[in-house]
C-alpha cells in the first residue's frame, strides 16, 4: 500500500463527512487497515486502543469472524431480496422477532432502514401519519433539544439541535421545536442535580403548553446526549419527561442509536433511566457497525394504528430489511446474548471503568468526569474546580485528541470534552491501559497549555 498515493487519491476524489475537507487534504488522512478486539491499526502500523468503538458502534469488538461468515452464508444463498410486493426474507422476519424480544415493554414492531438518520426520518413521517389517520392531522409538531443529534437527513438534522447543521441546507423544517437540554455541568449553577433534572424536564411541559397539546405529536430525545458531549441527565429527568408526555398524550421517542444494545450496561438507555418509550430509533450497536442497519421500533399502540388504519404505508427503502444486514445483526445479537456481553459489561467492567474514569477526574485539567455504564466524558477546564470553559472552545479538545492518538489511544473530542465509548468487551487490563494513556495525554496537554 502506497500511503501517499492513497492520500492523494483521497484528497482528489473523496468528500469526507463532518470534515473540513480542504484542511484534511493538506494534512492527509489516517487510513485504518485492521481491527481486532478493542484495537485498530493504521496504514503506518500504529496500534490504537479504540476507546470510541469506531463511532460509538463496535460493541462486540473488531474481528469477530462469525459475523463475516454469517454475511457470506447469506450472500451465497440469497444476496438480496426486498420486503415490497408482499415479499420478505427469513432473516428479516427473525430479526424483527428478536428485536421485539429484546426491546423494552410493548415495543414489538420494526420498520427497517439503513441508518439511524433514516430511522428518525421514518419516525418523523409515520408518527405524523399515526395522528393524521386518527383524525388529528394538526397534531404534527415535534419537540427536541438544542444540541441533540438525530442524524443528517433533512428531518434527522432538523430534529437535531446542532446550529451548524441547520445552517447548511436551510433547516430546521417547519414544526420542529427545540428546548434546552439537561446539561447540569454547563447550566446547572449551584442547583442540586435532582432538582435541576426536574427543572430541565419541565421545559418540555412549558413548550407543549405554549404550542398547544393538540398540536404536539411527539418529543424525541437521546437517553444520554452523545455527540454533543455525553450529557448524562439527572435520574429525575426522564421519569418526569415520561409523566409529562403521558399527561398531554405526546408520543415519547427515545433515540437509542448510541445507547441501544448495551452501551449503558442495560440493553437500552430507557431501561437505565427507568422510562418506557413509545417509539425507538436504533442503529450502530445492532450490527456492532459491521454492516449498515437501522430500524424504527414502535409500540403495540402505534403499530396497531399504522397497520389497521394506516392503509398502505407509502414509505420504504430498497434495502429496508436487507437479508445480509439482518443476518449479520442476528449473529451479532446471538453473540451478545450467548456471551452475556451486556450483563458482563454491567456487572464486571462498568464498575471498574467508573473507578478509573473517576481517577482521571482528579487531574488538574478535568472539571468533571461523568460516566454511565460504558459511555463517559471528561470536561477539560482552565481553572478547576470552577465549572468554566476555555475561551476558544474546541481548541484544547482537538489538541488533547491528537496527543491521545500520539499515545496510541482514540478518544472523541466535542468542544473541550473528551468522550469515551469503548467496545463492551474491553477487559480490565485494557481499562488500565486506557487510564495510563489518558493520564499521560492529560499531562502532555496541560504541559502544552503551560499548565
Ligand atoms: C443519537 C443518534 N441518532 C441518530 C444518529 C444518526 O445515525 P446514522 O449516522 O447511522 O445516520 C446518530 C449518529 N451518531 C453520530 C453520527 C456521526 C458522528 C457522530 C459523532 O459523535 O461525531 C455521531 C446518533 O448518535
Amino acid at each position: 500500500m502506497d500511503i501517499r498515493e492513497l492520500q492523494r487519491l483521497d484528497a482528489a476524489h473523496h468528500l469526507h463527512p463532518f470534515n473540513d475537507n480542504a484542511a484534511l487534504a493538506r494534512r492527509g488522512t489516517r487510513i485504518l487497515t485492521r481491527g481486532e478486539g478493542c484495537y485498530v491499526w493504521d496504514a503506518e502500523g500504529n496500534r490504537l486502543l479504540d476507546a470510541f468503538a469506531g463511532l460509538w458502534c463496535v460493541n462486540i469488538g473488531y474481528g469477530r469472524r462469525e459475523l463475516a461468515e454469517a454475511a457470506a452464508r447469506q450472500m451465497e444463498q440469497l444476496a438480496y431480496y426486498n420486503s415490497f410486493f408482499q415479499c420478505t426474507t427469513e432473516p428479516t422476519i427473525r430479526l424483527a422477532a428478536k428485536l421485539a424480544e429484546l426491546a423494552p415493554g410493548d415495543i414489538n414492531h420494526a420498520f427497517f432502514v439503513n441508518s439511524g438518520s433514516e430511522a428518525n426520518d421514518t419516525i418523523f413521517r409515520l408518527v405524523r401519519h399515526f395522528w393524521a389517520v386518527q383524525g388529528k392531522p394538526e397534531k404534527k409538531a415535534f419537540i427536541a433539544r438544542h444540541n441533540g443529534y438525530h442524524g443528517t437527513t433533512v428531518a434527522g438534522a432538523s430534529l437535531g439541535g446542532m446550529k451548524a447543521m441547520h445552517g447548511q441546507g436551510g433547516l430546521p423544517i417547519p414544526d420542529i421545536h427545540h428546548i434546552d437540554p439537561p446539561y447540569w455541568f454547563g447550566d446547572g449553577g449551584d442547583m442540586d442535580e435532582d432538582e435541576y433534572g426536574l427543572l430541565a424536564a419541565r421545559r418540555l411541559e412549558d413548550r407543549i403548553l405554549e404550542l398547544g397539546p393538540d398540536r404536539v405529536a411527539a418529543f424525541i430525545g437521546e437517553p444520554i446526549m452523545g455527540a454533543i458531549g455525553v450529557y448524562i441527565p439527572p435520574r429525575t429527568y426522564w421519569p418526569e419527561v415520561e409523566r409529562i408526555c403521558r399527561k398531554y398524550d405526546v408520543l415519547l421517542v427515545a433515540d437509542e442509536v448510541i445507547c441501544g444494545f448495551g452501551r449503558t450496561g442495560q440493553w437500552f438507555g430507557s431501561q437505565y433511566f427507568g422510562f418506557q418509550p413509545d417509539v425507538m430509533p436504533v442503529a450502530k450497536g445492532i450490527t456492532s457497525g459491521y454492516i449498515p442497519l437501522g430500524a424504527a421500533l414502535f409500540s403495540d399502540r402505534v403499530a396497531r394504528v399504522l397497520r389497521e388504519a394506516g392503509g398502505e404505508l407509502a414509505h420504504g427503502a430498497t434495502y429496508s430489511g436487507h437479508p445480509v444486514c439482518a443476518a449479520v445483526a442476528l449473529e451479532n445479537l446471538r453473540i451478545m446474548e450467548e456471551e452475556r456481553i451486556v450483563e458482563r459489561a454491567r456487572e464486571e467492567i462498568a464498575p471498574y471503568l467508573a473507578r478509573r474514569w473517576a481517577e482521571l477526574g482528579e487531574h488538574r485539567l478535568v472539571g468533571q468526569a461523568r460516566i454511565a455504564g460504558l459511555v463517559g466524558a471528561l470536561e477539560l477546564v482552565p481553572d478547576k474546580p470552577r465549572r468554566s470553559f476555555f475561551p476558544d472552545r474546541g481548541r484544547v479538545g482537538a489538541l488533547c485528541r491528537d496527543i491521545a492518538l500520539r499515545n496510541g489511544l482514540i478518544l472523541r473530542a466535542t468542544w473541550d470534552t473528551m468522550l469515551l465509548s469503548p467496545p463492551l468487551v474491553i477487559t480490565p487490563g485494557q481499562v488500565d491501559e486506557l487510564f495510563e494513556k489518558a493520564w499521560k495525554t492529560l499531562n502532555e496537554t496541560a504541559a502544552e497549555l503551560g499548565k
